[in-house]
C-alpha cells in the first residue's frame, strides 16, 4: 500500500505515534488509508450541510475496513461573490483547491480517496488535485437544490433572482415581486437547481466515469442521495483493500482522452455551462490529454442537444432529468446517433460506460427529448474563431434568445463594474454589442463570471438584441448572445483591446465566426500604438495568480515552465 510509507516499519515508530494520537489502534495500520476531501463550508448553499454528508462517507468506510481521513478545502459562492470584485477571487480558488488536495494526499501518501464537491470551480478543483495523486478516486457531490416557486406557482431559480435585478430597474416587477423571488428562488441545500455550472460538472462526472450514476441529478438530502454516498464509499473501500483494483482504478485510468471527450458530448446534449470548457481544458491538462479548444466543435456536430434545462428552459431543473431517467438516460440517448457519440471505457464502478448505460430509458420525453426529436441537430456549445478570437471564443448556442447571426456596433467598457454603471444608465441599446475586456483570466485578473450585465440585459429586455462579448467568463446561469473566454485576451495585447466604440463586430454561431470589420491596415495602426492596461492589484495572491495564469483557451492553468 502507498501508505506503508507512513505506517510500517520500526523506522515509522514516530509517524504511527502521531497517528496513535488521532485515535488509530493497532489494527488500523494494516488497513487503507482513505483520503475524505471534503468542501464543508457554511457560506454556500450547496456546501453548508457536507460535514454531515463526510459523518456518513467516514462511518460506511469505516465499517468497510478501511481507516478514513477528512481534511477540508476552500470554497466560493459564485452567487454570493457574484458582481463585485469578490469575483475575482472565484476562478484562482480552483487553483487553491487543487494543490490542497494534491498537497494533503502526497505529504501523508493516502491510499485512495472519496471527494465531495459540488459548486462550480470545486469540483474541477478537486478532480485537477486528483489527477496529479492519481491513486483511485471516488467523487460523490452533495447534490442539486430543489427548483423553487413564486407565490403564484411559478418555478424559478437562481437565475430569476438575477434577471429579477434587471426587471425591477426597468420597472417591470414590484417591490414586493422581487422579495417573493428573493425568499423563494433558492429554497434549500443542494448546487444550485438548473444546469449552471455546478450541476454541469456534476453530470460530466458521471459522462467521465469517475462518479456514481446519480450524482449530477439526484437531489441533495434525500434518501436516494444518502444511498449514494454511502454507495460510493463502499466502493473506494472495495478497490482500495484489494491491491490489483488500487492499480486498475487509478484515477488516469479512468480519466483518460475517451472521458474528455464523454464530458463533452453529454454537455453538448444537455447546454452545459461555458465554464466547462475552461474546467475540462484544465482537467484534459492535468490527464495528459490532448484536447484542444477546436475539438469541441468537431464533438458538437455529432452531438443532438436532446435536453434543455434552466437557464435555457426556466421551467425544467435538475430533479426533473432526474425524474426523467437522469445522466444515463441522455448518454443512451444520444449514443443511439452513432458509435462516434460516446466512446467505451472504464468507470470506477467497474462497467464500461455502454454496459452502464445499455438498460438506461427515457422515463419523460417532454424533460429529455428523444434523439429523432431534438432542440438542435447540434450541441448547446461552440466555439466562434476569427480576427476578434483567433484563439477561440466560447458561446453557449442553447442559452441564444435571439438571433444566431448577429451584426452591431461596439460599445466598449474596460472591465464589468463599467459594463454595468453603463447599462443602467442606458448607454446600450438594441443592436449594440456589448464589449467587455480587460476581464480576462491575466487582465481580471481571476476572469470574473459576468452573470450581473448579462442579467441585466435580459431582465431589461434587451436580451435578444444586444449580443455581449468579453475576455471574461458567464455563470452558467447566464442566457442570451454572451460570447466569452475570447482569446486572446486584452491583457496580453489581444484583438478585443484594440476595439473602438462604433467598430462593426460580426457573430455568425452556426459558422463558428466572430469578428470585426476593420481593414488589416487599421488593426496593423492600432496594434502599433496599444499599450495593455495592467490593473493596480492589492492583493498577493492574485499578483502571484496573474504572473502564471495562461488565457482561457488553455484553460486558464498556470504556467509551470518558469
Ligand atoms: C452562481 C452560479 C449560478 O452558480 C454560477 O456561479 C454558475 O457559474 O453557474
Ligand atoms: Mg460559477
Amino acid at each position: 500500500m502507498r501508505s506503508d510509507e507512513v505506517k510500517k516499519g520500526h523506522q515509522r515508530t514516530p509517524h504511527r505515534s502521531l497517528l496513535r494520537a488521532t485515535g488509530l489502534k493497532d489494527e488500523d495500520f494494516s488497513k487503507p488509508f482513505i483520503g475524505v476531501a471534503n468542501s464543508f463550508i457554511e457560506i454556500i448553499p450547496g456546501h453548508f450541510f457536507l460535514d454531515k454528508v463526510a459523518d456518513i462517507i467516514k462511518d460506511e468506510i469505516r465499517a468497510n475496513g478501511c481507516v478514513p481521513f477528512e481534511f477540508n478545502t476552500i470554497g466560493i459562492d459564485d452567487g454570493i461573490a457574484m458582481g463585485h470584485d469578490g469575483m475575482l477571487y472565484s476562478l484562482p480558488s480552483r487553483e487553491l483547491i487543487a494543490s490542497s488536495v494534491e498537497s494533503v494526499m502526497n505529504a501523508h501518501k493516502l491510499d485512495a480517496m472519496i471527494a465531495i464537491p459540488n459548486c462550480d470551480k470545486i469540483v474541477p478543483g478537486m478532480i485537477m488535485g486528483a489527477l496529479r495523486v492519481d491513486v483511485p478516486t471516488v467523487f460523490v457531490s452533495g447534490g442539486p437544490m430543489a427548483k423553487g416557486y413564486t407565490k403564484s406557482g411559478t418555478p424559478i431559480d437562481l437565475a430569476t433572482a438575477f434577471e429579477a435585478v434587471g426587471q425591477h430597474e426597468a420597472g417591470k416587477i414590484t417591490a414586493e415581486q422581487l422579495l417573493d423571488i428573493e425568499c423563494n428562488a433558492c429554497p434549500g441545500a443542494g448546487s444550485c437547481s438548473g444546469m449552471f455550472t455546478a450541476n454541469s460538472m456534476n453530470t460530466l462526472m458521471e459522462a467521465m466515469g469517475i462518479a456514481l450514476p446519480g450524482n449530477g441529478t439526484i437531489p441533495a438530502q434525500t434518501k436516494e442521495r444518502e444511498a449514494l454516498y454511502r454507495a460510493a464509499a463502499r466502493r473506494i473501500c472495495e478497490i482500495a483493500k484489494d491491491s490489483a483494483a488500487r492499480e486498475q482504478f487509478k484515477l488516469k485510468n479512468i480519466l483518460n482522452a475517451k472521458a474528455v471527450r464523454n464530458a463533452f458530448a453529454v454537455d453538448m446534449a444537455m447546454g452545459g455551462s461555458t465554464n466547462t470548457v475552461l474546467h475540462m481544458l484544465a482537467i484534459a491538462n492535468e490527464a495528459g490529454v490532448d484536447f484542444r479548444l477546436k475539438d469541441i466543435n468537431t464533438i458538437s456536430k455529432n452531438v443532438s442537444h436532446i435536453a434543455k434545462i434552466s437557464p435555457s428552459l426556466t421551467t425544467v431543473h435538475m430533479e426533473d432529468i432526474n425524474r426523467a431517467g437522469g445522466v444515463n438516460a441522455v448518454m443512451k440517448e444520444i449514443s443511439k446517433r452513432g458509435t462516434e457519440v460516446l466512446a467505451d471505457n472504464l468507470t470506477i464502478t467497474g462497467e464500461t460506460l455502454l454496459e452502464r448505460i445499455a438498460n438506461a430509458e427515457i422515463a419523460d420525453e417532454n424533460i429529455i427529448h428523444p434523439i429523432h426529436n431534438p432542440y438542435s441537430a447540434v450541441g448547446g456549445l461552440a466555439i466562434l474563431y476569427g480576427n476578434l478570437a483567433t484563439e477561440g471564443a466560447v458561446v453557449k448556442t442553447a442559452g441564444i434568445t435571439g438571433s444566431r447571426v448577429f451584426t452591431g456596433k461596439a460599445v466598449c467598457f474596460d472591465g464589468q463594474a463599467d459594463a454595468v454603471a453603463g447599462i443602467m444608465m442606458g448607454k446600450v441599446q438594441a443592436g449594440d454589442v456589448v464589449v467587455i475586456r480587460y476581464e480576462g483570466p491575466k487582465g481580471g485578473p481571476g476572469m470574473q463570471e459576468m452573470l450581473t450585465p448579462t442579467s441585466l440585459l435580459m431582465g431589461m429586455g434587451l436580451g435578444s438584441t444586444v449580443a455581449l462579448v468579453t475576455d471574461g467568463r458567464f455563470s452558467g446561469a447566464t442566457r442570451g448572445a454572451a460570447i466569452g473566454h475570447v482569446s486572446p485576451e486584452a491583457a496580453e495585447g489581444g484583438m478585443i483591446g484594440l476595439l473602438q466604440d462604433g467598430d462593426e463586430i460580426h457573430i455568425d454561431v452556426d459558422n463558428y465566426i466572430l469578428s470585426v470589420n476593420l481593414s488589416d491596415e487599421e488593426i496593423t495602426n492600432r496594434k502599433a500604438a496599444f499599450v495593455p492596461v495592467r490593473k493596480p492589484l492589492s492583493s498577493r495572491w492574485l499578483g502571484q495568480y496573474r504572473a502564471l495564469v495562461t488565457n482561457a483557451a488553455n484553460g486558464a492553468v498556470l504556467r509551470t515552465d518558469l
